[in-house]
């Protein structure tokens, strides 16, 4: 028998497969049907979630683990912020270490297990990087531009400025007065078709502005859609936050950013250039479900025999969502 953890982060929901515990790791293709098959909202497991977090053994020092990303639509990604954090937690409870790295594709991140939130609610601290503008790393062929920051661009949306910026996985990000729904979905889903200005696609974010060191984010993601929260997503609004409205960025302290699934903070130092600049995600790192299953049935995609054991976790997040919005807002 094998154990798949439901889990999430500021409610951007995920699976948790740790390899090791497989007589032999799932290829690519296998992951990404698995992700598939257990992410979809109707025949997926527990209601689905936006995406699978792989865990495989790392050889880099310090590392205590690796993580591969799959979004609900099978596809692969570099990073995930709101999932590092659970991962983050998977292997702090495995090691019973609370700082440490974690391999992701394109950097060795360092994590901290941070104060509870609130009783029954882990958090952690990850750090998210590396960080590029180069329209090359987002990718971006957008009239040959070398970068986008800060740029109007009624093709996109009319009336708004965008700011693009790898975190390493692409995020586009606009901030607006009022977030609409319909002008971000339409343009996320036009963005992420093919022979879009972004080949491989692109996270979608608005942000509106709640005060100094203060935000709202609605994502629309790559290969999941609309989520709850977008982790690099934040991130990358946060950086471009504090590089566009440097009179209400207070680069001493935390932000705070809410979004539809609850809110987290993070912290910005802006260096000279965007790739010495720093970020950090700091927030829950909740498991929702234990759910135990025959590795035959994991290969197949065969939940029926699955046995689902719920923690009583999601009342307490739950609970300190709704303390934390009304002192933050
Ligand atoms: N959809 C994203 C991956 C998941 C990232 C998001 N869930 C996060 O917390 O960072 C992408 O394709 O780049």
């Amino acid at each position: 028998m094998l154990t798949l953890i439901k889990a999430h982060g500021s409610g951007n929901q995920f699976f948790l497969l740790d390899q090791n515990q497989l007589t032999q790791p799932l290829t690519i293709n296998a992951l990404t049907r698995l992700a598939r098959q257990l992410c979809h909202p109707q025949t997926g497991l527990l209601g689905g979630a936006d995406g699978l977090l792989v865990i495989a053994s790392s050889t880099i020092p310090d590392c205590l683990g690796a993580m591969r990303v799959f979004n609900a639509d099978g596809s692969e990604a570099k990073m995930c912020g709101n999932g590092l954090r659970t991962v983050s937690r998977y292997l702090a409870e495995k090691t019973g270490k609370s700082r440490f790295r974690i391999t992701t594709l394109e950097a060795n991140l360092n994590v901290t297990r941070s104060a509870n939130l609130a009783p029954n609610v882990p958090a952690f601290s990850v750090q998210i990087a590396p960080i590029s503008m180069a329209a090359m790393d987002l990718p971006l062929a957008y009239h040959q531009l070398p970068e986008l920051l800060n740029v109007p661009i009624p093709e996109f949306a009319a009336h708004q400025t965008f700011t693009a910026i790898a975190v390493p996985n692409p995020h586009l990000i606009s901030f607006v007065d009022q977030i609409s729904l319909d002008t971000l979905g339409e343009l996320g889903q036009r963005l992420n078709a093919p022979n879009s200005y972004f080949p491989e696609g692109v996270n979608v974010s608005f942000a509106k502005i709640l005060g100094p060191n203060r935000l709202f984010v609605q994502t629309y993601e790559r290969g999941v859609g609309f989520t709850n929260a977008c982790g690099t997503g934040m991130s990358a609004t946060s950086l471009a936050f504090a590089m566009q409205h440097p009179t209400q960025f207070d680069p001493t302290s935390d932000l705070t950013v809410l979004n539809p699934g609850g809110l987290v903070k993070t912290h910005v130092t802006l260096g000279k250039t965007v790739a010495t600049s720093t970020l950090r995600l700091i927030g829950n790192a909740t498991f929702t479900a234990k759910v135990t299953l025959t590795e035959k049935d994991l290969r197949t995609g065969s939940f029926a025999q699955a046995h689902i054991d719920t923690t009583n976790e999601e009342a307490a997040y739950q609970t300190f969502i709704h303390h934390a919005k009304q002192t933050v807002l």
